[in-house]
């Protein structure tokens, strides 16, 4: 790693706080400098965290930290944070096994005030840490909410946001991180919004005006003074965020320094509600990342130098891909097929479909209850909505699953995507639960493929039932199955024997079918591949009951009401009295690491399972 003198002096924001304005110049190069060199060895959020060097070395110069709260939405670009409080030296960990999260954790550190993960949460968590001020008394706290302009799509911040606006005495800045970027280009009015807020009228108008006003004012002060009540009122029209009840100010360069450090001084002492509107660029600094803020936003490890390489040697085909050839290859076969997604466009294997059917796809922004319901509405006039989606963001629709979708039995067709655990981004992107909450939902079925063929013709049966589906499937890839290029189904709840054994049947739920054949061999156990966790298929449950006296379900995903549950639940309400051992994953968040360790730690890889299944039928 190259030397990052000042950097490397710099311990804590109290070092922050001391440097001279020139030194934060150069502080803001190093921690540059060394945000790319660091994920360039770990993997991680790299343009966003680019992006807000500038900003993070500023909020620590200003503000007290950790006495005053820093808030970082989605928390994805928190890394020069972590970096200048006290966690330079463990960056070499993050994301990995007992390393450093890849987002803001407060166990990790008092200097970060909330754990996020998960977009839009930041004005209400500084919201409430605000009014908690107000009751305690302490007057002097500054809360401080950094979120981007994608996350700003999100429900929630105008939630938020339609609470502050109205809350008295209270210290609350909210700064917008306008890069123009979601993960990929933002959609949506708020977007349009923003650029007009940028463009044209606004600002140029506004300019022009105070520069003739400060006309010989010296530059940090001419920013100093635009932001002064008697001009703003004078030049500048209200923006929707002072009509939410803000004190609006901006916008201004978030890559300069003499802009943001008096403005922020300024603000640092004004109390009330305040929006801070800074225009930065996604991956700022490194050309390559400039240039695609999209391949950058969250790479694997590379070389700086050379900056990321694709692979030439054969790759399997991911649990994506077979998604997104799918959804393809059925809106050939079916013109009602419309594709959702919220914000996951490149994730979720969309981009395809996108170039071939745009009239039927939709990117609703960082929205997911809205993202449910819209394709419950498109339902109810006959389309058929493929809904593609994080397991993990999917809680955030619950009640629009239950009551707009399931409720109203809606033929809506769920791709959950990163189901079980998902490796670098830990337990806050765990796609552990939705088995659990799901199942015990009416009308809904959901499908568990083992294997990329499986899961092409499992998304064909959900698509095809007509109701609300899910089929769900992990990150990365399974066995190498290869998919048909048909779009036939499979028969919903119809599970599959893989093996026929004696005593002793394993029940798999998803792609540990694979590493569970061992025991079964071992055993001369029945090895089936359940396919179907709802419905269960309830003829070979009954047969096997009668012919079998151990079973054993397993499953990537929490056992307290998983699959196995629901195994449980039956056996016992047909009266069965076979012994049961459920394998899936313990009633704890599982943190950051290789998921493959990770599913060894918790006894589901196939050493582990045979020695668990050994012991469950001696
Ligand atoms: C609820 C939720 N949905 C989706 C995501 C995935 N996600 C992570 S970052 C991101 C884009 C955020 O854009 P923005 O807030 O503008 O930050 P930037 O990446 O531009 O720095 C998305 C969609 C998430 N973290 N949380
Ligand atoms: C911060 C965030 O929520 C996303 O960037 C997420 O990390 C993407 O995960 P995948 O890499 O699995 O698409
Ligand atoms: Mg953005």
């Amino acid at each position: 790693m190259t030397n990052f003198p000042l950097l490397e002096c710099t311990n804590d924001p109290a070092d922050v706080r001391a440097l001279s304005r020139e030194q934060l110049g150069q502080l803001t190069q190093e921690l540059r400098g060394f945000i790319l060199e660091s994920v360039a060895q770990t993997g991680g959020h790299l343009s966003s965290n680019l992006g807000t060097v500038e900003l993070t070395v500023a909020l620590h110069h200003v503000f007290n930290t950790p006495d005053d709260k820093i808030i970082w939405d989605v928390g994805h670009q928190s890394y020069g944070h972590k970096i200048l409080t006290g966690r330079r030296e463990q960056m070499h960990s993050l994301r990995q096994l007992g390393g450093l999260s890849g987002f803001p954790k407060r166990s990790e550190s008092v200097y970060d005030a909330f754990g996020t993960a998960h977009s839009s949460t930041s004005i209400s968590a500084a919201l409430g840490m605000a009014a908690a001020a107000r009751h305690l008394g302490l007057k002097h706290r500054q809360h401080i909410a950094i979120i981007g302009d994608g996350a700003l799509t999100g429900g929630m911040a105008f939630e938020a946001m339609n609470n502050a606006g109205v809350t008295d005495d209270i210290n609350l800045l909210v700064i917008l991180n306008d890069n123009d970027m979601s993960i990929s280009p933002p959609v949506g009015a708020m977007n349009r919004y923003l650029a007009k807020l940028l463009s044209g009228d606004f600002v140029n108008n506004t300019r022009d005006k105070l520069k003739k006003l400060l006309k010989g004012a010296p530059p940090v002060l001419e920013f100093a003074k635009r932001f002064e009540e008697h001009t703003k009122g004078m030049f500048v029209p209200a923006t929707m965020f002072e009509e939410f009840g803000f004190n609006y100010i901006g916008p201004i360069n978030g890559h300069d320094l003499d802009s943001l450090l008096p403005t922020l001084e300024n603000l640092k002492n004004r109390g009330g509600v305040q929006f801070l509107h800074i225009i930065t660029k996604k991956g700022q600094g490194y050309k390559l990342a400039e240039d695609d803020p999209i391949m950058y936003h969250g790479p694997s490890t590379f070389n700086p130098q050379q900056g990321i390489v694709a692979s030439t040697a054969p790759k399997k085909i991911t649990f994506t891909q077979v998604f997104g050839q799918w959804v393809c290859d059925m809106a050939a076969a079916d013109s009602r097929l419309v594709a959702i997604t919220p914000a996951m466009r490149e994730g979720s294997g969309l981009v395809e479909f996108e170039a071939q059917y745009p009239q039927r796809y939709f990117d609703v922004g960082i929205a997911e209850q809205h993202s449910a319901t819209f394709a419950a509405g498109l339902a109810c006039d006959g389309l058929k909505p493929v809904l593609a989606i994080y397991s993990t963001f999917l809680q955030r629709a619950y009640d629009q699953v239950i009551h707009d979708i399931a409720l109203q039995n809606l033929d809506v067709t769920f791709a959950i995507d990163r189901a079980g655990l998902v490796g670098a981004d830990g337990a806050t992107h765990a796609g552990v639960y939705d088995i659990a909450y799901m199942r015990c939902i009416p009308n809904i079925v959901i499908a568990t493929p083992s294997d990329e063929a499986e899961t092409r013709a499992l998304l064909s049966s959900a698509y095809q039932f007509n109701g609300p589906a899910a089929v769900r499937y992990p990150r990365g890839s399974g066995t190498g199955a290869v998919p048909a290029t048909d779009v036939q189904p499979l028969p919903v709840g119809q599970a599959k024997v893989v093996r026929q054994g004696e005593r002793v049947a394993i029940l798999a739920f998803g792609t540990l079918l694979h590493p569970a054949a061992l025991s079964a061999e071992q055993h001369n156990a029945t090895l089936v591949d359940m396919r179907w966790v709802k419905p269960l298929d309830g003829v070979l449950l009954a047969q096997l009951a009668q012919t079998h006296t151990h079973f054993v379900t397993i499953e990537d995903s929490a056992k307290q009401g998983g699959a196995g549950s629901a195994v449980g639940e039956w056996l016992a309400a047909h009266g069965y009295t076979a012994k049961i051992l459920n394998l899936g994953l313990p009633d704890q968040f599982i943190d950051q690491g290789d998921y493959m360790a990770l599913y060894a730690a918790h006894g589901l890889d196939e050493k582990s399972i045979a020695s668990t299944i050994a012991t469950f039928v001696a």
